[in-house]
């Protein structure tokens, strides 16, 4: 048999419970990390369209399976390996098992955690309150929002009256206080306020927790902003209309160009398109919260896997 590098694959697609197919080479496996081949040959058909029956357990991360068929053109054995990413598996997972994952896969991080707060950077919109409230059920922690904690403060101000009544650089110091109390704390998730990065004092306080960055490309955070009322994110103004989502997506952009490298700065990061890639999907809309929290733990144990090795190779 003749065994050659696979050069062109495709997403590996779960059709069904117990279906999964990939087809040659039309599309291109963008993720070669959750896709292994360990057979191949010299020329792939364009049509070679394989299926596969897959195990579904969710319990398990990553699904292994075979394929074993002849060459449609010289007839000869060929046999190929998948593996399904722990994400792509738990994608396809019905609801109650991402629950039952998702509280499992929260206990094992909390050995590399100890107990440190988790603090959910990332541009308005992104979904650090959303997905933060799912991390901190699995993890057992206490779900915070800096931006709720600063109108307590104020005596029930929202932020919107914050930015109105008072000013931004107000908001800032007020954001920074939040900061130093939550840093004496532990065991929570922490959604904070988008411009949080920006100061750089406030990462000495961050740099006491574990940063997660939400990176979600702008043209969807700005389809939320405007579903959600832009009212409510006084730095993009009232955008209404038909041109609101344009519109909140140039203000979007100046804001994310100067924060970007702040961003950048977080010790995880969970890349939304990326992940769209990886499941084969669209759009970032159809990343469910429970997807995006279940691969904030997957980063968060590979960050002290990581740091682990680093320490036992010193
Ligand atoms: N994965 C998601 N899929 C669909 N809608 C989402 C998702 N994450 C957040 N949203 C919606 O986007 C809006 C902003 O989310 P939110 O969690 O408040 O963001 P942030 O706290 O980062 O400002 C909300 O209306 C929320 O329901
Ligand atoms: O990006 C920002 O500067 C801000 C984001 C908001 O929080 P969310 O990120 O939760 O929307 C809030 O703190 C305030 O409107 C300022």
């Amino acid at each position: 048999m003749e065994i050659i590098a696979l050069q062109a694959s495709s997403p590996f697609q779960v059709a069904s419970a117990t279906e999964a197919s990939c087809t040659f080479p039309s599309k291109v496996f963008r993720d070669r990390s959750s896709l292994s081949c360990s057979r191949s040959w010299n020329r792939i058909p364009d049509d070679c369209h394989l299926s596969v029956s897959v195990s579904r357990r969710p319990q398990v991360p990553a699904i292994r399976c075979s394929f074993q068929d002849r060459h449609p053109d010289s007839g000869s054995p060929i046999s190929i390996d998948f593996a399904a990413s722990a994400v792509q598996v738990f994608a396809e997972a019905n609801e109650a098992d991402q629950a039952l994952v998702l509280k499992n896969k929260g206990s094992e991080s909390l050995e590399g955690l100890k107990g440190t707060c988790i603090y959910l950077i990332g541009m308005m919109g992104s979904g650090k309150t959303t997905v933060g409230k799912l991390l901190a059920e699995a993890l057992e922690y206490e779900f915070l929002d800096s931006d709720k904690l600063i109108e307590d403060a104020a005596g029930g101000m929202t932020v919107a009256q914050f930015f109105k009544e008072q000013d931004e650089e107000k908001f800032r110091n007020a954001e920074t206080e939040v900061l130093v109390k939550l840093s004496s704390t532990g065991r929570s998730v922490v959604a904070t306020g988008g411009g949080i990065v920006v100061r750089p004092l406030n990462w000495t306080y961050l740099r006491q927790g574990l940063t997660i960055w939400l990176n979600v490309p702008l043209d969807a955070l700005a389809e939320r902003v405007v579903a959600a009322g832009t009212h409510t994110r006084p730095l993009l103004g009232d955008s209404q209309g038909d041109a609101a989502v344009v519109k909140a997506l140039e203000k979007l952009k100046a804001i994310y160009k100067f924060r970007a490298p702040s961003y950048a700065k977080a010790d995880v990061a969970v890349c939304f398109q990326e992940l769209v890639v990886r499941l084969g999907y669209e759009h970032v809309r159809d990343l469910s919260p429970m997807v995006i929290a279940f691969q904030m733990l997957e980063e968060i144990n590979k960050f002290y896997k990581m740091k682990k090795n680093g320490a036992a190779a010193a």
